[in-house]
Protein backbone atom coordinates (compact mmCIF):
# COMPACT_ATOMS: atom_id res chain seq x y z
CA UNK A 1 0.00 0.00 0.00
CA UNK A 2 1.92 3.27 -1.22
CA UNK A 3 0.49 6.80 -2.30
CA UNK A 4 1.96 9.00 -5.45
CA UNK A 5 0.39 12.53 -5.35
CA UNK A 6 1.21 14.52 -8.56
CA UNK A 7 1.17 17.70 -8.55
CA UNK A 8 0.50 19.23 -12.44
CA UNK A 9 1.87 22.48 -11.51
CA UNK A 10 -0.17 25.43 -11.97
CA UNK A 11 -3.12 23.06 -13.88
CA UNK A 12 -6.66 24.67 -12.13
CA UNK A 13 -9.95 24.13 -13.15
CA UNK A 14 -11.64 27.27 -13.11
CA UNK A 15 -11.65 30.69 -10.84
CA UNK A 16 -11.79 30.17 -7.48
CA UNK A 17 -14.71 31.49 -4.99
CA UNK A 18 -12.40 34.31 -3.86
CA UNK A 19 -10.55 34.64 -7.46
CA UNK A 20 -11.95 38.69 -7.05
CA UNK A 21 -9.93 39.57 -4.49
CA UNK A 22 -6.79 38.48 -7.11
CA UNK A 23 -8.34 40.09 -10.12
CA UNK A 24 -9.01 36.04 -11.65
CA UNK A 25 -12.48 36.14 -11.77
CA UNK A 26 -13.02 34.00 -15.35
CA UNK A 27 -9.89 32.32 -15.17
CA UNK A 28 -9.67 28.69 -16.22
CA UNK A 29 -6.60 27.09 -16.90
CA UNK A 30 -8.14 23.99 -18.13
CA UNK A 31 -11.44 25.41 -19.48
CA UNK A 32 -9.47 28.36 -21.96
CA UNK A 33 -6.90 25.28 -23.54
CA UNK A 34 -9.67 22.83 -23.72
CA UNK A 35 -11.80 25.75 -25.53
CA UNK A 36 -8.76 27.04 -27.57
CA UNK A 37 -8.50 23.49 -28.74
CA UNK A 38 -11.65 22.87 -30.26
CA UNK A 39 -11.26 26.07 -31.68
CA UNK A 40 -8.28 25.27 -33.75
CA UNK A 41 -6.05 27.87 -31.93
CA UNK A 42 -3.84 25.32 -29.83
CA UNK A 43 -2.04 23.62 -33.07
CA UNK A 44 1.60 23.00 -32.74
CA UNK A 45 3.87 21.31 -33.48
CA UNK A 46 2.87 17.06 -32.57
CA UNK A 47 -0.66 18.43 -32.21
CA UNK A 48 -3.42 19.46 -33.40
CA UNK A 49 -7.34 20.22 -33.24
CA UNK A 50 -9.24 19.52 -29.81
CA UNK A 51 -7.62 18.42 -26.60
CA UNK A 52 -7.31 15.01 -26.70
CA UNK A 53 -6.97 13.01 -22.86
CA UNK A 54 -8.87 9.46 -23.33
CA UNK A 55 -7.34 8.20 -19.76
CA UNK A 56 -7.52 11.62 -18.22
CA UNK A 57 -11.52 11.58 -19.07
CA UNK A 58 -11.96 8.17 -18.14
CA UNK A 59 -10.82 8.80 -14.65
CA UNK A 60 -12.83 11.70 -14.21
CA UNK A 61 -10.99 15.23 -15.02
CA UNK A 62 -13.54 16.61 -17.35
CA UNK A 63 -16.71 15.58 -15.37
CA UNK A 64 -14.78 17.45 -12.22
CA UNK A 65 -14.15 20.58 -14.83
CA UNK A 66 -17.87 20.12 -15.85
CA UNK A 67 -19.46 19.54 -12.19
CA UNK A 68 -17.62 22.51 -10.86
CA UNK A 69 -19.06 24.59 -13.53
CA UNK A 70 -22.88 23.37 -13.31
CA UNK A 71 -22.68 21.51 -16.25
CA UNK A 72 -23.42 17.87 -16.46
CA UNK A 73 -20.65 15.04 -16.70
CA UNK A 74 -20.00 13.38 -20.17
CA UNK A 75 -20.69 9.80 -18.80
CA UNK A 76 -21.99 7.56 -16.65
CA UNK A 77 -19.15 6.25 -14.75
CA UNK A 78 -15.81 7.12 -14.10
CA UNK A 79 -12.72 4.64 -13.14
CA UNK A 80 -11.20 7.52 -10.37
CA UNK A 81 -12.34 9.81 -7.48
CA UNK A 82 -13.09 12.90 -9.13
CA UNK A 83 -13.52 16.35 -7.73
CA UNK A 84 -11.86 19.94 -7.29
CA UNK A 85 -10.56 22.05 -4.48
CA UNK A 86 -10.47 25.30 -3.03
CA UNK A 87 -7.78 26.80 -1.40
CA UNK A 88 -7.92 28.16 1.85
CA UNK A 89 -3.95 29.37 1.53
CA UNK A 90 -3.57 33.38 1.47
CA UNK A 91 -1.57 33.17 -1.32
CA UNK A 92 -2.00 31.65 -4.94
CA UNK A 93 2.32 30.53 -5.34
CA UNK A 94 3.38 26.92 -5.25
CA UNK A 95 4.58 26.51 -1.90
CA UNK A 96 1.13 27.23 -0.11
CA UNK A 97 -0.74 25.38 -2.84
CA UNK A 98 1.75 22.65 -1.88
CA UNK A 99 2.14 23.01 1.49
CA UNK A 100 -1.74 23.34 2.42
CA UNK A 101 -1.97 20.02 0.23
CA UNK A 102 0.61 18.40 2.79
CA UNK A 103 -1.92 20.08 5.84
CA UNK A 104 -0.50 23.35 6.20
CA UNK A 105 -2.24 25.99 4.77
CA UNK A 106 -0.86 29.66 4.81
CA UNK A 107 -2.74 31.51 6.57
CA UNK A 108 -0.30 34.65 7.22
CA UNK A 109 0.78 36.89 4.51
CA UNK A 110 3.61 36.46 2.59
CA UNK A 111 5.61 39.80 1.46
CA UNK A 112 5.73 40.71 -1.59
CA UNK A 113 7.68 43.63 -3.63
CA UNK A 114 5.47 46.49 -5.35
CA UNK A 115 4.80 46.78 -8.63
CA UNK A 116 7.42 49.99 -8.93
CA UNK A 117 10.46 50.56 -10.60
CA UNK A 118 12.90 50.13 -8.78
CA UNK A 119 10.82 47.48 -6.80
CA UNK A 120 13.01 46.11 -4.35
CA UNK A 121 14.08 48.07 -1.18
CA UNK A 122 17.21 50.22 -1.69
CA UNK A 123 19.12 48.91 1.58
CA UNK A 124 18.23 45.30 0.35
CA UNK A 125 19.96 45.82 -2.86
CA UNK A 126 22.62 48.02 -1.43
CA UNK A 127 23.63 45.17 1.21
CA UNK A 128 23.67 42.36 -2.04
CA UNK A 129 25.41 44.62 -4.16
CA UNK A 130 28.00 45.01 -0.64
CA UNK A 131 28.17 41.21 -0.09
CA UNK A 132 28.27 39.71 -3.38
CA UNK A 133 31.02 42.13 -4.47
CA UNK A 134 28.84 43.45 -7.49
CA UNK A 135 29.30 46.08 -10.34
CA UNK A 136 25.52 46.92 -9.50
CA UNK A 137 21.87 45.22 -10.24
CA UNK A 138 20.11 44.90 -13.30
CA UNK A 139 16.36 44.76 -13.58
CA UNK A 140 14.86 45.58 -10.39
CA UNK A 141 11.29 45.24 -11.10
CA UNK A 142 8.03 43.05 -11.87
CA UNK A 143 9.23 41.17 -14.64
CA UNK A 144 8.67 37.85 -16.97
CA UNK A 145 11.69 35.45 -16.89
CA UNK A 146 12.47 34.62 -20.25
CA UNK A 147 11.07 38.39 -21.46
CA UNK A 148 13.93 39.97 -19.03
CA UNK A 149 16.94 37.61 -19.71
CA UNK A 150 15.78 38.72 -23.82
CA UNK A 151 15.60 42.17 -22.56
CA UNK A 152 18.60 42.57 -20.44
CA UNK A 153 20.90 39.07 -21.07
CA UNK A 154 23.86 40.93 -22.85
CA UNK A 155 24.10 44.22 -20.83
CA UNK A 156 24.22 41.62 -17.74
CA UNK A 157 26.97 39.42 -19.80
CA UNK A 158 28.82 42.53 -20.75
CA UNK A 159 28.85 44.45 -17.33
CA UNK A 160 28.79 41.66 -14.77
CA UNK A 161 25.43 42.86 -13.30
CA UNK A 162 22.88 40.12 -12.31
CA UNK A 163 19.30 40.24 -13.25
CA UNK A 164 17.26 40.47 -10.59
CA UNK A 165 13.19 40.32 -10.51
CA UNK A 166 10.01 39.75 -9.29
CA UNK A 167 6.63 38.45 -10.01
CA UNK A 168 3.05 38.78 -8.16
CA UNK A 169 4.54 36.14 -6.27
CA UNK A 170 6.17 36.62 -2.45
CA UNK A 171 10.05 35.81 -4.67
CA UNK A 172 13.11 37.46 -5.47
CA UNK A 173 14.31 35.96 -8.83
CA UNK A 174 18.41 36.24 -9.59
CA UNK A 175 18.98 35.69 -13.96
CA UNK A 176 22.64 34.97 -14.26
CA UNK A 177 24.67 33.57 -17.45
CA UNK A 178 26.06 30.33 -16.62
CA UNK A 179 29.42 30.86 -18.45
CA UNK A 180 30.09 34.11 -17.93
CA UNK A 181 28.70 34.97 -14.66
CA UNK A 182 28.74 31.47 -12.53
CA UNK A 183 26.26 29.02 -11.68
CA UNK A 184 27.82 28.40 -7.94
CA UNK A 185 28.17 32.51 -8.03
CA UNK A 186 25.10 32.70 -8.96
CA UNK A 187 23.81 30.16 -6.33
CA UNK A 188 25.80 31.56 -3.43
CA UNK A 189 24.50 34.83 -4.41
CA UNK A 190 20.99 33.76 -3.67
CA UNK A 191 21.82 32.16 -0.02
CA UNK A 192 23.07 35.25 0.47
CA UNK A 193 20.06 36.99 -0.88
CA UNK A 194 17.90 34.66 1.62
CA UNK A 195 19.33 36.02 4.47
CA UNK A 196 18.53 39.34 3.64
CA UNK A 197 14.43 38.70 2.62
CA UNK A 198 13.67 36.82 5.71
CA UNK A 199 12.92 39.41 7.37
CA UNK A 200 10.37 40.59 4.50
CA UNK A 201 8.49 37.60 4.69
CA UNK A 202 9.70 36.45 0.91
CA UNK A 203 8.71 33.11 0.39
CA UNK A 204 11.86 31.91 -2.24
CA UNK A 205 14.58 33.10 -3.73
CA UNK A 206 14.95 31.67 -7.22
CA UNK A 207 18.56 30.96 -9.12
CA UNK A 208 17.51 31.52 -13.33
CA UNK A 209 20.15 30.79 -14.61
CA UNK A 210 20.74 30.97 -18.41
CA UNK A 211 23.37 30.13 -21.71
CA UNK A 212 23.39 31.32 -25.01
CA UNK A 213 24.00 34.62 -27.12
CA UNK A 214 22.13 37.72 -27.93
CA UNK A 215 18.42 36.62 -29.42
CA UNK A 216 19.32 32.93 -28.31
CA UNK A 217 19.54 32.91 -24.47
CA UNK A 218 17.58 29.57 -22.92
CA UNK A 219 17.01 29.39 -19.23
CA UNK A 220 18.60 25.46 -18.01
CA UNK A 221 17.35 22.68 -15.73
CA UNK A 222 19.71 24.33 -13.01
CA UNK A 223 17.03 26.52 -11.64
CA UNK A 224 16.95 26.19 -7.76
CA UNK A 225 14.76 27.29 -5.26
CA UNK A 226 15.42 28.78 -1.56
CA UNK A 227 12.07 28.34 0.23
CA UNK A 228 11.55 29.16 3.90
CA UNK A 229 10.64 26.19 5.72
CA UNK A 230 6.61 25.37 6.50
CA UNK A 231 5.26 27.10 9.27
CA UNK A 232 4.02 23.69 10.78
CA UNK A 233 4.72 19.86 10.33
CA UNK A 234 3.99 18.57 7.26
CA UNK A 235 2.78 15.10 5.79
CA UNK A 236 6.36 15.19 4.60
CA UNK A 237 7.66 15.27 8.54
CA UNK A 238 4.78 13.19 9.96
CA UNK A 239 5.78 10.46 6.91
CA UNK A 240 9.83 10.80 7.98
CA UNK A 241 8.74 10.74 11.86
CA UNK A 242 6.85 7.61 11.34
CA UNK A 243 9.78 5.96 9.92
CA UNK A 244 8.40 6.08 6.16
CA UNK A 245 10.22 6.11 2.73
CA UNK A 246 9.36 9.17 0.90
CA UNK A 247 10.61 10.28 -2.38
CA UNK A 248 10.48 13.15 -3.58
CA UNK A 249 10.75 14.19 -7.13
CA UNK A 250 11.61 17.65 -8.99
CA UNK A 251 10.94 20.70 -7.49
CA UNK A 252 9.25 18.94 -4.53
CA UNK A 253 12.67 18.91 -2.25
CA UNK A 254 12.95 22.76 -2.74
CA UNK A 255 9.54 23.62 -2.18
CA UNK A 256 9.53 21.79 1.45
CA UNK A 257 12.81 23.55 2.32
CA UNK A 258 14.16 20.22 2.66
CA UNK A 259 11.94 19.03 5.55
CA UNK A 260 10.98 15.53 5.61
CA UNK A 261 11.38 15.28 1.94
CA UNK A 262 13.28 11.96 1.52
CA UNK A 263 15.45 11.15 -1.18
CA UNK A 264 15.20 13.56 -3.70
CA UNK A 265 15.13 12.72 -7.16
CA UNK A 266 15.59 15.70 -9.77
CA UNK A 267 15.24 14.99 -13.75
CA UNK A 268 14.42 17.83 -16.34
CA UNK A 269 11.25 18.11 -18.27
CA UNK A 270 7.83 16.61 -17.50
CA UNK A 271 8.74 13.18 -19.21
CA UNK A 272 11.82 12.97 -17.59
CA UNK A 273 9.64 13.77 -14.33
CA UNK A 274 7.59 11.09 -15.03
CA UNK A 275 9.73 8.31 -15.89
CA UNK A 276 11.34 9.20 -12.46
CA UNK A 277 7.84 8.76 -11.12
CA UNK A 278 6.71 4.76 -12.89
CA UNK A 279 10.63 4.16 -11.72
CA UNK A 280 10.06 5.20 -8.14
CA UNK A 281 6.48 3.56 -7.96
CA UNK A 282 8.32 0.54 -9.28
CA UNK A 283 10.45 0.19 -5.80
CA UNK A 284 8.99 2.12 -3.32
CA UNK A 285 8.44 0.46 -0.52
CA UNK A 286 5.35 -0.57 1.56
CA UNK A 287 3.64 2.29 3.28
CA UNK A 288 5.75 4.87 1.44
CA UNK A 289 4.47 8.39 -0.50
CA UNK A 290 6.24 9.37 -3.77
CA UNK A 291 5.62 13.04 -4.56
CA UNK A 292 6.20 14.59 -8.00
CA UNK A 293 5.73 18.21 -9.27
CA UNK A 294 5.51 18.41 -13.21
CA UNK A 295 6.81 21.74 -13.23
CA UNK A 296 6.87 22.67 -17.09
CA UNK A 297 2.90 22.74 -17.30
CA UNK A 298 3.83 26.13 -14.95
CA UNK A 299 7.06 27.30 -15.73
CA UNK A 300 7.05 26.45 -19.95
CA UNK A 301 3.67 27.19 -20.92
CA UNK A 302 1.34 28.66 -18.01
CA UNK A 303 4.10 31.89 -17.45
CA UNK A 304 4.49 32.17 -21.17
CA UNK A 305 0.87 32.15 -22.23
CA UNK A 306 1.83 28.92 -24.47
CA UNK A 307 -1.89 27.33 -25.08
CA UNK A 308 -0.87 24.91 -27.72
CA UNK A 309 2.65 23.84 -25.51
CA UNK A 310 0.20 23.49 -22.84
CA UNK A 311 -2.46 21.39 -24.53
CA UNK A 312 0.73 19.41 -25.52
CA UNK A 313 2.00 18.47 -22.33
CA UNK A 314 -1.12 17.65 -21.40
CA UNK A 315 -1.60 14.77 -24.08
CA UNK A 316 1.77 13.79 -23.50
CA UNK A 317 1.29 13.58 -19.79
CA UNK A 318 -2.03 11.82 -20.30
CA UNK A 319 -0.30 9.08 -22.90
CA UNK A 320 1.59 8.22 -20.02
CA UNK A 321 -1.23 7.39 -17.45
CA UNK A 322 -1.02 3.50 -18.70
CA UNK A 323 2.58 3.09 -18.01
CA UNK A 324 2.12 4.65 -14.81
CA UNK A 325 -0.93 2.21 -13.96
CA UNK A 326 0.51 -0.44 -14.80
CA UNK A 327 3.05 -0.35 -12.06
CA UNK A 328 0.60 -0.05 -9.19
CA UNK A 329 -0.02 -3.00 -6.81
CA UNK A 330 -3.10 -3.62 -4.86
CA UNK A 331 -3.76 -0.75 -2.17
CA UNK A 332 -1.73 1.66 -3.77
CA UNK A 333 -3.68 5.18 -4.66
CA UNK A 334 -2.12 7.37 -7.05
CA UNK A 335 -3.65 11.47 -6.81
CA UNK A 336 -3.26 14.05 -9.38
CA UNK A 337 -3.88 17.36 -8.46
CA UNK A 338 -2.57 21.09 -9.13
CA UNK A 339 -1.04 23.42 -6.89
CA UNK A 340 -3.43 26.81 -8.63
CA UNK A 341 -3.43 28.16 -11.36
CA UNK A 342 -1.27 29.54 -14.59
CA UNK A 343 -4.12 30.33 -17.50
CA UNK A 344 -2.12 30.50 -20.50
CA UNK A 345 -4.85 32.86 -22.29
CA UNK A 346 -4.51 35.55 -19.03
CA UNK A 347 -3.66 38.73 -18.93
CA UNK A 348 0.17 39.13 -17.78
CA UNK A 349 2.04 36.54 -17.27
CA UNK A 350 1.28 35.49 -13.39
CA UNK A 351 -0.75 32.71 -11.72
CA UNK A 352 -4.63 32.18 -11.49
CA UNK A 353 -6.53 31.95 -8.18
CA UNK A 354 -7.96 28.98 -9.69
CA UNK A 355 -9.73 25.44 -7.98
CA UNK A 356 -7.70 22.73 -8.25
CA UNK A 357 -8.58 18.99 -9.88
CA UNK A 358 -8.38 15.89 -7.00
CA UNK A 359 -8.47 12.83 -9.49
CA UNK A 360 -7.51 9.72 -7.61
CA UNK A 361 -7.46 6.02 -8.78
CA UNK A 362 -5.95 2.61 -7.68
CA UNK A 363 -6.52 -0.98 -7.96
CA UNK A 364 -9.35 -1.42 -5.54
CA UNK A 365 -10.08 2.35 -5.29
CA UNK A 366 -14.18 3.03 -7.12
CA UNK A 367 -14.69 5.83 -9.14
CA UNK A 368 -17.02 8.08 -8.16
CA UNK A 369 -17.47 11.98 -7.69
CA UNK A 370 -15.95 13.62 -4.44
CA UNK A 371 -17.36 17.10 -5.04
CA UNK A 372 -16.12 20.54 -4.36
CA UNK A 373 -13.55 20.21 -1.12
CA UNK A 374 -12.99 23.34 0.82
CA UNK A 375 -8.94 22.98 1.00
CA UNK A 376 -5.89 21.67 -0.66
CA UNK A 377 -5.63 19.70 2.77
CA UNK A 378 -8.45 17.22 2.54
CA UNK A 379 -5.64 15.65 -0.19
CA UNK A 380 -2.90 15.20 2.73
CA UNK A 381 -5.77 13.80 5.23
CA UNK A 382 -6.27 11.51 3.01
CA UNK A 383 -3.11 10.44 2.28
CA UNK A 384 -2.74 9.95 5.90
CA UNK A 385 -5.74 8.36 5.84
CA UNK A 386 -4.71 5.61 3.46
CA UNK A 387 -1.48 4.61 4.88
CA UNK A 388 -3.03 3.90 8.19
CA UNK A 389 -1.09 7.37 9.71
CA UNK A 390 -2.75 9.48 12.37
CA UNK A 391 -4.65 12.56 11.13
CA UNK A 392 -3.08 15.65 10.11
CA UNK A 393 -4.35 18.97 11.80
CA UNK A 394 -6.17 20.45 8.93
CA UNK A 395 -7.94 18.60 6.24
CA UNK A 396 -11.02 15.95 5.43
CA UNK A 397 -10.39 12.36 3.75
CA UNK A 398 -12.09 12.11 0.49
CA UNK A 399 -11.77 8.24 0.83
CA UNK A 400 -14.70 6.38 2.40
O1 LIG B 1 8.62 34.33 -15.31
P1 LIG B 1 9.35 33.30 -14.54
O2 LIG B 1 10.79 33.62 -14.30
O3 LIG B 1 9.19 31.89 -15.15
O4 LIG B 1 8.73 33.27 -13.08
C1 LIG B 1 7.67 32.53 -12.64
O5 LIG B 1 8.18 31.55 -11.82
C2 LIG B 1 8.14 31.98 -10.50
C3 LIG B 1 8.24 30.85 -9.57
O6 LIG B 1 7.38 29.79 -9.89
C4 LIG B 1 6.83 32.70 -10.42
O7 LIG B 1 6.82 33.60 -9.37
C5 LIG B 1 6.70 33.32 -11.78
O8 LIG B 1 7.01 34.65 -11.77
MN1 LIG C 1 3.35 26.15 -9.00
MN1 LIG D 1 4.73 29.54 -11.43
Amino acid sequence: MRAILIVLDSFGLGAARDADVFGDVGADTFGHILEAAALGRADAAGRSGPLNLPNLRSLGLFAAHDEYHGKPGDRRSYTGLYGIAQERSKGKDTPSGHWEMAGVPVMFDWGYFPRTIPCFPKDLTDALIDRGNLPGILGNCHASGTEIIERLGVEHMESGKPILYTSADSVLQIAAHEETFGLDRLYALCDVSRGLVDPLGIGRVIARPFIGTAGQFTRTANRKDLAVPPPEPTLLDQLTAAGRQVISIGKIGDIFAHQGTGEIVKAAGNMALTDATIDAIARAEDGSLVFTNLVDFDQSYGHRRDVAGYARALEEFDARLPDLMARLKDGDIVILSADHGCDPTWEGTDHTREVVPIIAFGPGIPGGPIGERDSFADIGQSITSHLGLPPLAHGKSFLG
